[in-house]
Protein backbone atom coordinates (compact mmCIF):
# COMPACT_ATOMS: atom_id res chain seq x y z
CA UNK A 1 0.00 0.00 0.00
CA UNK A 2 2.99 2.38 1.04
CA UNK A 3 4.55 2.20 -2.37
CA UNK A 4 1.40 2.48 -4.20
CA UNK A 5 0.51 5.34 -2.09
CA UNK A 6 4.31 7.23 -3.40
CA UNK A 7 3.45 6.75 -6.69
CA UNK A 8 0.48 9.03 -6.74
CA UNK A 9 -0.21 11.99 -4.95
CA UNK A 10 -3.82 11.11 -6.16
CA UNK A 11 -3.97 8.19 -4.66
CA UNK A 12 -2.24 8.87 -1.45
CA UNK A 13 -5.37 11.73 -0.84
CA UNK A 14 -7.62 8.62 -0.45
CA UNK A 15 -6.00 7.56 2.29
CA UNK A 16 -6.02 10.81 4.11
CA UNK A 17 -9.81 10.91 3.00
CA UNK A 18 -11.12 7.75 4.95
CA UNK A 19 -14.21 6.84 6.95
CA UNK A 20 -17.48 8.33 6.74
CA UNK A 21 -19.50 10.79 8.30
CA UNK A 22 -23.35 10.23 8.53
CA UNK A 23 -24.07 12.39 11.00
CA UNK A 24 -22.79 15.42 8.58
CA UNK A 25 -24.63 14.61 5.75
CA UNK A 26 -28.44 15.61 5.50
CA UNK A 27 -29.69 16.61 2.09
CA UNK A 28 -28.13 15.23 -1.63
CA UNK A 29 -26.34 16.12 -3.81
CA UNK A 30 -24.16 14.96 -6.78
CA UNK A 31 -20.14 14.46 -6.64
CA UNK A 32 -18.24 13.42 -9.01
CA UNK A 33 -15.75 9.92 -8.57
CA UNK A 34 -13.66 9.64 -11.28
CA UNK A 35 -15.78 9.84 -14.21
CA UNK A 36 -18.72 8.21 -12.61
CA UNK A 37 -21.13 10.52 -10.47
CA UNK A 38 -22.61 9.20 -7.55
CA UNK A 39 -25.22 10.99 -5.47
CA UNK A 40 -23.59 11.28 -1.38
CA UNK A 41 -25.65 12.90 1.44
CA UNK A 42 -25.48 17.01 1.63
CA UNK A 43 -22.31 17.49 -0.43
CA UNK A 44 -20.06 15.18 1.87
CA UNK A 45 -17.86 12.76 0.48
CA UNK A 46 -17.90 9.60 1.70
CA UNK A 47 -14.40 7.62 0.74
CA UNK A 48 -13.61 4.35 2.38
CA UNK A 49 -9.85 4.31 3.63
CA UNK A 50 -9.27 1.44 0.97
CA UNK A 51 -10.78 2.73 -1.83
CA UNK A 52 -8.61 4.27 -4.53
CA UNK A 53 -10.19 7.41 -4.53
CA UNK A 54 -8.86 10.37 -6.64
CA UNK A 55 -8.41 13.49 -4.95
CA UNK A 56 -11.61 14.58 -7.07
CA UNK A 57 -13.60 12.83 -4.47
CA UNK A 58 -14.72 16.34 -3.52
CA UNK A 59 -18.33 17.86 -4.09
CA UNK A 60 -19.40 19.85 -6.84
CA UNK A 61 -19.20 22.99 -6.19
CA UNK A 62 -22.40 24.14 -3.85
CA UNK A 63 -24.70 26.22 -5.42
CA UNK A 64 -26.31 27.73 -2.80
CA UNK A 65 -28.98 30.74 -3.71
CA UNK A 66 -30.23 33.04 -1.21
CA UNK A 67 -34.13 33.03 -1.34
CA UNK A 68 -34.98 36.40 -1.53
CA UNK A 69 -37.39 38.05 -4.12
CA UNK A 70 -35.72 40.72 -5.94
CA UNK A 71 -37.40 43.72 -7.62
CA UNK A 72 -36.56 43.55 -11.65
CA UNK A 73 -35.17 45.48 -13.49
CA UNK A 74 -37.79 46.53 -16.59
CA UNK A 75 -36.49 46.79 -19.52
CA UNK A 76 -39.89 48.18 -21.45
CA UNK A 77 -39.82 51.45 -20.08
CA UNK A 78 -36.52 52.32 -21.60
CA UNK A 79 -35.25 53.98 -17.86
CA UNK A 80 -31.89 55.59 -18.07
CA UNK A 81 -30.88 54.34 -14.54
CA UNK A 82 -28.33 56.76 -12.91
CA UNK A 83 -25.57 53.81 -11.70
CA UNK A 84 -25.17 50.52 -13.17
CA UNK A 85 -23.33 47.90 -11.44
CA UNK A 86 -22.05 44.93 -13.85
CA UNK A 87 -21.30 42.05 -11.19
CA UNK A 88 -22.71 41.18 -7.91
CA UNK A 89 -19.55 40.68 -5.74
CA UNK A 90 -18.84 42.24 -2.69
CA UNK A 91 -17.86 45.11 -4.14
CA UNK A 92 -20.44 45.91 -6.96
CA UNK A 93 -23.11 45.53 -4.32
CA UNK A 94 -21.53 47.39 -1.30
CA UNK A 95 -21.41 50.48 -4.01
CA UNK A 96 -24.78 49.75 -5.35
CA UNK A 97 -25.75 49.79 -1.89
CA UNK A 98 -24.74 53.25 -1.20
CA UNK A 99 -25.56 54.67 -3.79
CA UNK A 100 -29.12 54.34 -4.02
CA UNK A 101 -28.89 55.13 -0.25
CA UNK A 102 -28.35 58.62 -1.78
CA UNK A 103 -31.95 58.17 -3.41
CA UNK A 104 -30.34 57.80 -7.30
CA UNK A 105 -31.25 54.64 -9.34
CA UNK A 106 -29.48 51.73 -9.83
CA UNK A 107 -29.47 48.32 -11.65
CA UNK A 108 -27.84 45.78 -10.43
CA UNK A 109 -26.42 43.09 -13.23
CA UNK A 110 -25.22 39.67 -12.84
CA UNK A 111 -25.74 36.12 -14.22
CA UNK A 112 -26.26 34.99 -11.00
CA UNK A 113 -27.36 38.01 -8.67
CA UNK A 114 -28.82 35.15 -5.14
CA UNK A 115 -25.84 32.78 -5.69
CA UNK A 116 -23.86 33.06 -2.40
CA UNK A 117 -20.17 33.86 -3.12
CA UNK A 118 -17.62 30.91 -3.34
CA UNK A 119 -14.52 31.20 -1.55
CA UNK A 120 -13.35 30.90 1.92
CA UNK A 121 -12.49 34.90 2.54
CA UNK A 122 -10.50 35.83 6.30
CA UNK A 123 -10.07 38.84 7.30
CA UNK A 124 -8.42 40.46 10.51
CA UNK A 125 -11.28 41.75 13.03
CA UNK A 126 -10.27 44.95 12.85
CA UNK A 127 -10.60 45.89 9.39
CA UNK A 128 -14.29 44.24 10.15
CA UNK A 129 -14.82 46.33 13.32
CA UNK A 130 -13.48 49.74 11.60
CA UNK A 131 -16.44 49.05 8.95
CA UNK A 132 -19.01 47.81 11.38
CA UNK A 133 -19.26 44.34 9.74
CA UNK A 134 -18.53 42.10 13.33
CA UNK A 135 -21.92 40.49 12.72
CA UNK A 136 -20.96 38.81 9.04
CA UNK A 137 -17.83 36.86 10.97
CA UNK A 138 -18.64 33.73 11.67
CA UNK A 139 -15.94 32.28 13.64
CA UNK A 140 -12.98 34.71 14.96
CA UNK A 141 -10.02 33.59 16.48
CA UNK A 142 -7.88 35.26 18.91
CA UNK A 143 -4.89 35.23 17.13
CA UNK A 144 -3.16 33.70 14.77
CA UNK A 145 0.52 31.79 14.00
CA UNK A 146 3.45 31.44 11.84
CA UNK A 147 5.31 28.65 11.29
CA UNK A 148 8.61 29.91 10.41
CA UNK A 149 10.50 26.38 10.19
CA UNK A 150 10.15 23.37 12.56
CA UNK A 151 12.25 24.94 15.35
CA UNK A 152 10.66 28.67 14.76
CA UNK A 153 7.09 29.77 15.84
CA UNK A 154 5.34 33.12 15.71
CA UNK A 155 2.45 34.13 17.76
CA UNK A 156 0.60 37.14 15.98
CA UNK A 157 -1.35 39.06 18.81
CA UNK A 158 -3.69 40.20 16.14
CA UNK A 159 -7.79 38.52 15.92
CA UNK A 160 -8.73 36.94 13.04
CA UNK A 161 -11.96 36.05 11.67
CA UNK A 162 -13.98 33.57 9.07
CA UNK A 163 -16.08 36.11 6.92
CA UNK A 164 -19.79 34.87 6.72
CA UNK A 165 -20.33 34.93 3.33
CA UNK A 166 -24.13 34.13 3.58
CA UNK A 167 -24.46 37.14 5.85
CA UNK A 168 -22.56 39.30 4.47
CA UNK A 169 -24.49 38.79 1.04
CA UNK A 170 -27.68 38.80 2.54
CA UNK A 171 -27.24 42.52 4.33
CA UNK A 172 -25.85 43.45 1.38
CA UNK A 173 -28.86 42.61 -0.89
CA UNK A 174 -31.44 43.62 2.03
CA UNK A 175 -30.49 46.94 1.76
CA UNK A 176 -30.31 47.24 -1.76
CA UNK A 177 -33.90 46.00 -2.38
CA UNK A 178 -34.97 48.38 0.53
CA UNK A 179 -33.21 50.87 -1.15
CA UNK A 180 -35.04 50.14 -4.16
CA UNK A 181 -31.73 48.74 -5.83
CA UNK A 182 -33.32 46.60 -9.81
CA UNK A 183 -31.70 43.53 -10.63
CA UNK A 184 -30.95 41.80 -14.12
CA UNK A 185 -29.77 38.33 -14.35
CA UNK A 186 -27.74 38.37 -17.21
CA UNK A 187 -24.23 38.48 -18.29
CA UNK A 188 -23.01 42.08 -19.89
CA UNK A 189 -21.44 41.26 -23.58
CA UNK A 190 -21.24 44.71 -24.86
CA UNK A 191 -20.84 48.46 -24.07
CA UNK A 192 -21.76 50.87 -26.31
CA UNK A 193 -21.01 55.08 -24.72
CA UNK A 194 -23.00 57.97 -26.02
CA UNK A 195 -21.87 61.63 -24.56
CA UNK A 196 -24.24 61.22 -21.75
CA UNK A 197 -25.08 57.77 -21.11
CA UNK A 198 -23.68 54.44 -22.33
CA UNK A 199 -25.68 51.37 -22.96
CA UNK A 200 -25.48 48.18 -21.89
CA UNK A 201 -25.82 44.92 -24.06
CA UNK A 202 -26.47 41.90 -22.39
CA UNK A 203 -26.67 38.30 -23.38
CA UNK A 204 -30.35 37.82 -22.83
CA UNK A 205 -30.66 40.89 -25.73
CA UNK A 206 -31.60 43.08 -23.24
CA UNK A 207 -30.31 46.98 -23.01
CA UNK A 208 -29.56 48.50 -19.59
CA UNK A 209 -29.17 52.61 -20.08
CA UNK A 210 -27.01 54.38 -17.21
CA UNK A 211 -25.48 57.52 -16.65
CA UNK A 212 -22.82 55.72 -14.97
CA UNK A 213 -21.33 52.43 -15.86
CA UNK A 214 -19.40 50.78 -12.86
CA UNK A 215 -17.45 47.60 -13.62
CA UNK A 216 -17.29 44.90 -10.46
CA UNK A 217 -16.72 41.81 -12.14
CA UNK A 218 -13.22 40.89 -10.63
CA UNK A 219 -10.19 39.12 -12.59
CA UNK A 220 -12.53 38.89 -15.52
CA UNK A 221 -11.94 42.50 -15.91
CA UNK A 222 -15.48 42.64 -18.27
CA UNK A 223 -15.47 46.29 -19.65
CA UNK A 224 -12.55 48.32 -17.91
CA UNK A 225 -9.52 48.20 -20.49
CA UNK A 226 -5.92 48.03 -20.00
CA UNK A 227 -3.35 49.71 -22.36
CA UNK A 228 -0.29 47.88 -20.76
CA UNK A 229 1.15 44.09 -21.05
CA UNK A 230 -0.49 42.29 -18.36
CA UNK A 231 2.27 40.62 -16.54
CA UNK A 232 1.15 39.46 -12.99
CA UNK A 233 1.88 37.47 -10.43
CA UNK A 234 0.05 34.48 -9.12
CA UNK A 235 -1.90 33.28 -6.15
CA UNK A 236 -2.76 29.47 -6.37
CA UNK A 237 -4.28 27.92 -3.44
CA UNK A 238 -6.25 24.70 -2.68
CA UNK A 239 -8.20 24.61 0.07
CA UNK A 240 -10.82 22.21 1.44
CA UNK A 241 -12.95 22.43 4.24
CA UNK A 242 -13.05 19.02 5.86
CA UNK A 243 -14.26 17.07 8.64
CA UNK A 244 -11.01 15.19 10.74
CA UNK A 245 -10.34 12.80 12.60
CA UNK A 246 -7.97 15.01 14.56
CA UNK A 247 -5.45 17.91 13.79
CA UNK A 248 -2.93 19.05 15.65
CA UNK A 249 -3.48 22.50 16.03
CA UNK A 250 -4.51 25.10 18.42
CA UNK A 251 -8.24 25.97 18.08
CA UNK A 252 -7.88 29.24 19.39
CA UNK A 253 -5.52 30.59 17.01
CA UNK A 254 -5.68 30.07 13.11
CA UNK A 255 -2.86 29.46 11.19
CA UNK A 256 -1.66 32.15 8.97
CA UNK A 257 1.35 30.51 7.49
CA UNK A 258 2.88 27.61 7.89
CA UNK A 259 6.67 27.15 6.23
CA UNK A 260 6.97 24.06 7.72
CA UNK A 261 8.81 21.62 4.61
CA UNK A 262 9.24 18.62 7.41
CA UNK A 263 6.66 16.76 4.96
CA UNK A 264 8.35 16.25 2.15
CA UNK A 265 11.55 14.29 3.15
CA UNK A 266 10.80 11.25 1.57
CA UNK A 267 10.41 12.71 -1.72
CA UNK A 268 13.31 14.99 -2.76
CA UNK A 269 11.77 16.19 -5.68
CA UNK A 270 8.94 17.71 -4.21
CA UNK A 271 11.04 18.99 -1.66
CA UNK A 272 13.09 20.49 -4.28
CA UNK A 273 10.19 22.11 -6.02
CA UNK A 274 9.30 23.59 -2.66
CA UNK A 275 12.46 24.79 -2.14
CA UNK A 276 12.72 26.71 -4.76
CA UNK A 277 9.11 27.97 -5.36
CA UNK A 278 7.67 27.36 -1.72
CA UNK A 279 4.14 26.82 -0.39
CA UNK A 280 2.57 27.21 2.85
CA UNK A 281 -0.28 26.48 4.87
CA UNK A 282 -2.83 28.67 6.16
CA UNK A 283 -5.38 26.92 8.18
CA UNK A 284 -8.76 27.72 10.23
CA UNK A 285 -9.32 25.05 12.66
CA UNK A 286 -12.98 25.55 13.87
CA UNK A 287 -12.92 22.62 16.21
CA UNK A 288 -10.96 19.49 16.90
CA UNK A 289 -12.52 17.80 14.26
CA UNK A 290 -13.55 20.30 11.61
CA UNK A 291 -11.06 22.69 9.77
CA UNK A 292 -10.34 24.68 6.70
CA UNK A 293 -6.89 23.86 5.34
CA UNK A 294 -5.47 25.59 2.59
CA UNK A 295 -2.16 24.80 0.77
CA UNK A 296 -0.77 28.42 -1.15
CA UNK A 297 1.49 29.33 -3.38
CA UNK A 298 2.10 33.38 -2.18
CA UNK A 299 3.46 34.62 -5.41
CA UNK A 300 4.76 33.33 -8.15
CA UNK A 301 5.31 33.66 -12.25
CA UNK A 302 3.55 31.88 -13.65
CA UNK A 303 2.09 30.27 -10.65
CA UNK A 304 2.63 26.89 -9.36
CA UNK A 305 0.50 24.49 -11.08
CA UNK A 306 -2.59 23.47 -8.88
CA UNK A 307 -1.75 19.37 -8.79
CA UNK A 308 1.72 20.62 -7.84
CA UNK A 309 -0.10 22.11 -4.90
CA UNK A 310 -2.18 19.24 -4.15
CA UNK A 311 0.38 17.25 -3.87
CA UNK A 312 1.93 19.23 -1.59
CA UNK A 313 -0.83 19.44 0.66
CA UNK A 314 -1.75 15.54 0.45
CA UNK A 315 2.52 15.27 1.96
CA UNK A 316 1.44 17.87 4.96
CA UNK A 317 -1.46 16.55 5.93
CA UNK A 318 0.16 12.84 5.67
CA UNK A 319 2.70 14.13 7.72
CA UNK A 320 0.62 15.73 10.52
CA UNK A 321 -1.70 12.95 10.85
CA UNK A 322 -4.11 15.03 9.90
CA UNK A 323 -7.55 12.07 8.32
CA UNK A 324 -9.62 13.35 6.12
CA UNK A 325 -13.33 11.76 6.94
CA UNK A 326 -15.24 14.06 4.56
CA UNK A 327 -14.97 17.13 2.40
CA UNK A 328 -17.90 19.69 2.99
CA UNK A 329 -16.46 22.23 -0.06
CA UNK A 330 -12.76 22.79 -2.04
CA UNK A 331 -11.70 25.47 -3.40
CA UNK A 332 -9.60 26.32 -6.53
CA UNK A 333 -8.42 30.44 -6.18
CA UNK A 334 -6.33 31.75 -8.82
CA UNK A 335 -5.55 35.55 -7.91
CA UNK A 336 -3.41 38.07 -10.07
CA UNK A 337 -1.54 39.80 -8.03
CA UNK A 338 0.12 43.36 -9.30
CA UNK A 339 0.42 44.30 -13.08
CA UNK A 340 -0.18 47.60 -14.20
CA UNK A 341 -3.26 49.47 -13.34
CA UNK A 342 -6.30 49.65 -15.83
CA UNK A 343 -6.39 53.33 -18.13
CA UNK A 344 -6.42 55.71 -15.99
CA UNK A 345 -9.35 57.80 -16.02
CA UNK A 346 -11.77 55.74 -18.52
CA UNK A 347 -15.19 55.91 -18.85
CA UNK A 348 -16.21 52.68 -17.65
CA UNK A 349 -15.56 53.20 -13.70
CA UNK A 350 -14.40 50.15 -11.58
CA UNK A 351 -13.76 48.82 -8.71
CA UNK A 352 -12.03 45.92 -6.42
CA UNK A 353 -10.05 43.14 -8.95
CA UNK A 354 -10.92 44.72 -12.06
CA UNK A 355 -9.48 48.41 -11.24
CA UNK A 356 -6.15 46.64 -9.57
CA UNK A 357 -7.30 46.56 -6.28
CA UNK A 358 -5.64 43.21 -5.08
CA UNK A 359 -3.13 44.22 -2.28
CA UNK A 360 0.03 43.17 -4.90
CA UNK A 361 2.36 41.69 -2.08
CA UNK A 362 -0.53 39.73 -0.14
CA UNK A 363 -3.51 38.73 -2.89
CA UNK A 364 -6.42 40.21 -0.34
CA UNK A 365 -8.87 42.39 -1.45
CA UNK A 366 -11.87 41.86 0.85
CA UNK A 367 -11.43 44.72 3.48
CA UNK A 368 -9.81 47.00 1.12
CA UNK A 369 -12.60 47.02 -1.59
CA UNK A 370 -15.01 47.00 1.02
CA UNK A 371 -13.54 50.16 2.46
CA UNK A 372 -13.10 52.05 -0.96
CA UNK A 373 -16.91 51.40 -1.77
CA UNK A 374 -17.99 54.40 0.40
CA UNK A 375 -14.98 56.07 -1.61
CA UNK A 376 -16.72 55.09 -4.95
CA UNK A 377 -20.07 55.94 -3.99
CA UNK A 378 -19.07 59.19 -2.62
CA UNK A 379 -17.67 60.15 -5.45
CA UNK A 380 -20.95 58.95 -7.90
CA UNK A 381 -23.50 60.60 -6.01
CA UNK A 382 -21.19 63.83 -5.92
CA UNK A 383 -20.77 63.37 -9.35
CA UNK A 384 -24.08 63.21 -10.44
CA UNK A 385 -25.60 66.06 -8.56
CA UNK A 386 -27.56 68.36 -11.41
CA UNK A 387 -25.89 71.33 -9.97
CA UNK A 388 -22.45 69.66 -10.89
CA UNK A 389 -23.40 69.32 -14.63
CA UNK A 390 -20.89 66.73 -15.25
CA UNK A 391 -21.26 63.84 -17.87
CA UNK A 392 -19.48 61.05 -19.80
CA UNK A 393 -15.66 61.25 -19.09
CA UNK A 394 -15.67 64.14 -17.45
CA UNK A 395 -17.62 61.86 -14.45
CA UNK A 396 -16.07 59.16 -14.90
CA UNK A 397 -12.44 60.78 -14.33
CA UNK A 398 -13.40 62.67 -10.84
CA UNK A 399 -14.64 59.21 -10.03
CA UNK A 400 -11.18 57.31 -10.89
CA UNK A 401 -9.45 59.88 -9.01
CA UNK A 402 -10.90 59.53 -5.99
CA UNK A 403 -10.51 55.80 -6.18
CA UNK A 404 -6.69 55.89 -7.53
CA UNK A 405 -5.23 59.15 -5.51
CA UNK A 406 -1.50 59.69 -5.75
CA UNK A 407 -0.83 58.64 -2.49
CA UNK A 408 -2.71 54.94 -3.42
CA UNK A 409 -0.69 54.75 -6.59
CA UNK A 410 2.46 55.59 -4.67
CA UNK A 411 1.09 52.73 -2.01
CA UNK A 412 0.50 50.43 -4.58
CA UNK A 413 3.79 50.86 -5.88
CA UNK A 414 5.57 50.21 -3.03
CA UNK A 415 3.67 46.81 -2.91
CA UNK A 416 4.38 45.71 -6.35
CA UNK A 417 8.01 46.55 -5.45
CA UNK A 418 7.63 44.07 -2.66
CA UNK A 419 5.69 41.31 -4.81
CA UNK A 420 8.63 41.72 -7.10
CA UNK A 421 10.71 40.68 -3.75
CA UNK A 422 9.04 37.72 -2.81
CA UNK A 423 8.94 36.60 -6.21
CA UNK A 424 12.70 35.87 -6.11
CA UNK A 425 13.15 33.95 -2.84
CA UNK A 426 13.22 30.77 -2.43
CA UNK A 427 11.95 28.65 1.14
CA UNK A 428 15.05 29.60 2.99
CA UNK A 429 15.07 33.24 1.95
CA UNK A 430 11.42 33.83 2.53
CA UNK A 431 12.05 32.32 5.98
CA UNK A 432 14.07 34.72 6.95
CA UNK A 433 12.04 37.31 5.46
CA UNK A 434 8.96 36.58 6.93
CA UNK A 435 11.36 36.28 10.65
CA UNK A 436 12.06 39.96 10.14
CA UNK A 437 8.68 40.95 8.66
CA UNK A 438 6.68 39.67 11.80
CA UNK A 439 8.77 41.13 13.89
CA UNK A 440 8.38 44.54 13.26
CA UNK A 441 6.15 46.56 15.46
CA UNK A 442 2.42 46.02 14.89
CA UNK A 443 1.77 49.39 13.58
CA UNK A 444 3.86 48.26 10.87
CA UNK A 445 3.20 44.79 10.04
CA UNK A 446 -0.77 45.51 10.56
CA UNK A 447 -0.29 49.02 8.46
CA UNK A 448 1.45 46.90 5.75
CA UNK A 449 -1.09 44.16 5.30
CA UNK A 450 -4.39 46.25 5.58
CA UNK A 451 -2.90 48.87 3.04
CA UNK A 452 -3.02 51.58 5.85
CA UNK A 453 0.76 52.57 5.42
CA UNK A 454 1.31 55.57 2.43
CA UNK A 455 4.94 56.27 1.17
CA UNK A 456 6.61 58.47 3.48
CA UNK A 457 5.58 55.43 6.07
CA UNK A 458 6.37 52.85 3.54
CA UNK A 459 10.04 54.09 3.86
CA UNK A 460 9.98 53.85 7.38
CA UNK A 461 8.73 50.57 7.35
CA UNK A 462 10.96 49.68 4.45
CA UNK A 463 13.85 50.63 6.94
CA UNK A 464 12.70 48.95 9.78
CA UNK A 465 12.07 45.33 8.09
CA UNK A 466 15.68 46.21 6.94
CA UNK A 467 16.92 46.60 10.40
CA UNK A 468 15.58 43.60 11.81
CA UNK A 469 16.50 41.21 8.86
CA UNK A 470 19.26 39.23 9.68
CA UNK A 471 22.26 39.87 7.94
CA UNK A 472 21.88 37.22 4.98
CA UNK A 473 18.39 38.18 4.76
CA UNK A 474 19.37 41.81 4.36
CA UNK A 475 21.73 40.67 1.21
CA UNK A 476 19.11 38.94 -0.33
CA UNK A 477 16.73 41.71 0.10
CA UNK A 478 19.57 44.32 -1.40
CA UNK A 479 20.89 41.81 -4.33
CA UNK A 480 16.85 40.56 -5.29
CA UNK A 481 15.54 44.26 -4.34
CA UNK A 482 17.91 46.11 -6.18
CA UNK A 483 16.44 46.59 -9.56
CA UNK A 484 12.87 46.48 -8.46
CA UNK A 485 14.24 49.42 -6.22
CA UNK A 486 14.95 51.25 -9.23
CA UNK A 487 11.88 50.41 -11.43
CA UNK A 488 9.73 51.43 -8.49
CA UNK A 489 11.58 54.90 -7.85
CA UNK A 490 11.20 55.24 -12.06
CA UNK A 491 7.70 54.68 -11.79
CA UNK A 492 6.99 56.94 -9.06
CA UNK A 493 8.75 59.34 -10.79
CA UNK A 494 6.90 59.62 -14.44
CA UNK A 495 3.77 59.52 -12.03
CA UNK A 496 3.83 62.93 -10.40
CA UNK A 497 0.49 64.40 -10.75
C1 LIG B 1 -10.14 32.90 -0.59
C2 LIG B 1 -9.17 33.16 -1.62
C3 LIG B 1 -9.69 33.77 -2.83
C4 LIG B 1 -7.81 32.87 -1.53
C5 LIG B 1 -7.14 32.46 -0.31
C6 LIG B 1 -5.71 32.04 -0.54
C7 LIG B 1 -4.93 32.26 0.76
C8 LIG B 1 -5.15 31.29 1.84
C9 LIG B 1 -4.11 33.29 0.85
C10 LIG B 1 -3.32 33.63 2.02
C11 LIG B 1 -2.45 34.65 1.92
C12 LIG B 1 -1.60 35.13 2.96
C13 LIG B 1 -1.61 34.49 4.27
C14 LIG B 1 -0.77 36.18 2.66
C15 LIG B 1 0.17 36.79 3.53
C16 LIG B 1 1.04 37.70 2.99
C17 LIG B 1 2.05 38.46 3.69
C18 LIG B 1 2.24 38.30 5.13
C19 LIG B 1 2.81 39.30 2.91
C20 LIG B 1 3.83 40.19 3.40
C21 LIG B 1 4.60 40.82 2.49
C22 LIG B 1 5.64 41.73 2.90
C23 LIG B 1 6.41 42.41 1.99
C24 LIG B 1 6.27 42.21 0.55
C25 LIG B 1 7.39 43.36 2.49
C26 LIG B 1 8.18 44.13 1.65
C27 LIG B 1 9.25 44.92 2.19
C28 LIG B 1 10.17 45.55 1.43
C29 LIG B 1 10.06 45.59 -0.02
C30 LIG B 1 11.29 46.21 2.09
C31 LIG B 1 12.42 46.55 1.46
C32 LIG B 1 13.48 47.23 2.20
C33 LIG B 1 14.60 47.71 1.64
C34 LIG B 1 14.98 47.53 0.24
C35 LIG B 1 15.58 48.42 2.53
C36 LIG B 1 15.45 49.89 2.50
C37 LIG B 1 14.62 50.48 1.43
C38 LIG B 1 13.67 51.40 1.40
C39 LIG B 1 13.46 52.39 2.45
C40 LIG B 1 12.77 51.51 0.25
Amino acid sequence: MDTLLRTHSKLEFSVLLHGFSEKACKTHQEVKFGPKKRRVPNGCVKVKASSSALLELVPETKKENLEYELPMFDPSKGAVVDLAVVGGGPAGLAVAQQVSQAGLSVCSIDPSPKLIWPNNYGVWVDEFEAMDLLDCLDTTWSGAVVYIDDGKKKDLDRPYGRVNRKQLKSKMLLKCISNGVKFHQAKVIKVIHEESKSLLICNDGVTVQATVVLDATGFSRCLVQYDKPYNPGYQMAYGILAEVEEHPFDVEKMVFMDWRDSHLSDSKELKERNSRIPTFLYAMPFSSNRIFLEETSLVARPGVPMDDIKERMVARLKHLGIKVKSIEEDEHCVIPMGGPLPVLPQRVVGIGGTAGMVHPSTGYMVARTLAAAPIVADAIVRCLDPGKNLMGDKLSTEVWRDLWPIQRRRQREFFCFGMDILLKLDLPATRRFFDAFFDLEPHYWHGFLSSRLFLPELITFGLSLFYHASNTSRLEIMGKGTVPLVNMINNLVKDRE
